[in-house]
């Protein structure tokens, strides 16, 4: 009827006038998110942040819930279904949270479609704390709904993939992930238990301490060196540590790294709250041996004389990894490292001492951790794990044991895990106990075998030396006789 008695540029006005004494007197003030902004494929992270905001502080009070099966993560996360309203407070304030969509209006009736549907979240409060929302409120609801998606999201394992020739197509990832899931946690892990509490109390002051590494000028990482034999738990700790801390891990394969500058790729395509870890650095490169390997291919090449066999040999050589020493050394506390946050870097090796030094010094390797064989202390944890028993008549003499001999936590948690339903803790404890004594015997036998072969070598460097002697008192005789010879030749 106003359309029809008014004309158009008349009602134009009209409406207009009529908003603007609505704002005048209507005393709230309202703030939309959408949650595609502009063009944007991507979902905006506001949006995102208040869902999972609103999702945890006020969806129960919501009574139509909307339930999203999050990404390759398979928990469910419930949020405010389109047009419910909730209310949250924050010092006294009320605030109004309502979910919408707009529809457009050209959608075909019968169409199914909604992803032209635009959902946004409005805000509604009162208009004198419009200060405070905007500053403050609105800041606390984009950081909680960051932390608590942090705290949900599914954490992932990375590893890099195989670089060609011509670096990682446009398709292709460099990095491909599964969903991280081990079981190993700082309770689980068998050690000093003095030792597990510095290193716990390292990784809570790190990951704290982002205002710190500012002030002092330093790029947020950390890097750990794990060293110790064999199945004393490098791995497992590392897992424990992304556990503990709730980071994803990047396990960087070194020898499919092409060259220095994949390698840096590969860093920058790392996110923060990460570790980036370097299994068995000693064994991954020979970092140290590059001059030398050059050396020793220039005289080979010169043996190779058939120039199928020396082509196909260059081929084999062109398809290893060209990383540096230098390259890694960049990597981990170049300047490229300083981009992203919040990284922790660990080397893991089974001798420490093949390593160069300038790899694990402080600043790039700032924490150096041993991981030893077994001890008391350790077995106790294992046995608790594996077997539920805290104390026992054995422990004594178990305690003893270890200190005679050196058994790593992988083998003695082998011995206590029951193999079948009739072995109990204690056939399990007798278990370790004979393996102890034999682990005991061998090593002593190992340890006379050693000094038997050890003494064989000095008297045969002894006899070797007598036979010298012989040797150059036999010669100087000959050349004496000849001597004389040659004398009474040229006497005659
Ligand atoms: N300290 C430990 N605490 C608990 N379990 C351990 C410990 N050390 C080893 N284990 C057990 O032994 C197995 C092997 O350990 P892990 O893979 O961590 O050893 P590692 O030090 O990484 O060995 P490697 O040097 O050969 O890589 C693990 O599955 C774990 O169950
Ligand atoms: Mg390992």
């Amino acid at each position: 009827i106003f359309k029809q008695w008014f004309p158009q540029e008349l009602s134009d006005q009209i409406e207009k006038h009529f908003q603007k004494l609505v704002t005048y007197f209507y005393p709230y003030l309202q703030i939309t998110f959408h949650e595609y902004q502009g063009d944007g494929f991507e979902r905006s992270k506001a949006y995102v942040a208040i869902e999972r905001y609103l999702s945890t502080n006020s969806a129960n009070r919501a009574k139509r819930l909307k339930a999203n099966v999050v990404k390759d993560c398979q928990s469910v996360v419930l949020s405010m279904d389109d047009y419910e309203q909730v209310t949250d407070e924050f010092k006294g304030i009320k605030i109004w949270w309502t979910s919408s969509k707009t529809i457009p209006q050209q959608r075909a009736f019968f169409s199914n479609r909604d992803d032209d549907e635009k959902r946004f979240y409005k805000l509604t409060c009162h208009r004198k704390n419009r200060d405070i929302v905007t500053k403050v409120y609105l800041q606390h609801v984009l950081d909680e709904g960051k932390a608590i998606a942090v705290k949900t999201r599914q954490r992932k394992l990375y590893t890099n993939n195989k670089s060609e020739s011509g670096g990682w197509g446009s398709k292709r990832t460099m990095w491909s992930h599964i969903v991280f899931e081990h079981p190993s946690t700082f309770d689980t892990l068998a050690m000093d238990p003095k030792k597990k509490k510095d290193i716990l109390n390292d990784l809570t002051t790190f990951s704290k301490s982002k205002d710190y590494y500012k002030k002092v000028g330093k790029s947020w990482k950390r890097g750990y060196l794990l060293y110790g034999p064999p199945g004393t738990g490098k791995s497992s700790m590392i897992a424990a540590m992304a556990n503990f801390l709730e980071y994803d891990i990047y396990d960087l394969e070194l020898t499919s790294v092409k060259d220095n500058t994949d390698l840096r790729k590969l860093l920058i395509d790392t996110s923060s709250k990460s570790i980036i870890v370097i299994e068995d650095i000693d064994c991954s490169l020979d970092l140290t041996g590059q001059r030398k390997e050059k050396k020793d291919k220039k005289e080979e090449d010169k043996e190779i004389k058939d120039p199928i066999a020396k082509k196909m040999k260059e081929e084999k050589e062109n398809k290893g990894s060209e990383v540096t020493l230098s390259g890694l050394l960049n990597f981990i506390d170049g300047l490229w490292s300083a981009c992203g946050s919040e990284r922790l870097i660990v080397f893991t090796t089974n001798y420490v001492e093949k390593l160069d030094p300038a790899l694990i010094r402080r600043g790039r390797m700032d924490k150096h951790i041993e991981m030893s064989y077994c001890c008391f202390e350790s077995f106790k944890v294992l046995a608790k794990n594996y077997l539920d028993v805290e104390s026992h008549e054995m422990f004594a003499t178990i305690g003893r044991l270890l200190e005679e001999t050196n058994m790593t936590p992988a083998d003695v948690a082998e011995n206590l895990m029951p193999k079948s339903d009739e072995e109990n803790g204690e056939i399990c404890l007798n278990n370790l106990i004979k393996s102890l004594e034999d682990a005991k015997q061998e090593a002593r036998l190992k340890a006379v075998e050693d000094a038997k072969i050890k003494a064989e070598e000095e008297a045969g460097e002894k006899n070797s030396e007598e036979n010298g002697e012989k040797v150059e008192e036999s010669e100087a005789k000959i050349d004496d006789e000849e001597g004389k010879k040659d004398d009474e030749d040229l006497n005659e």
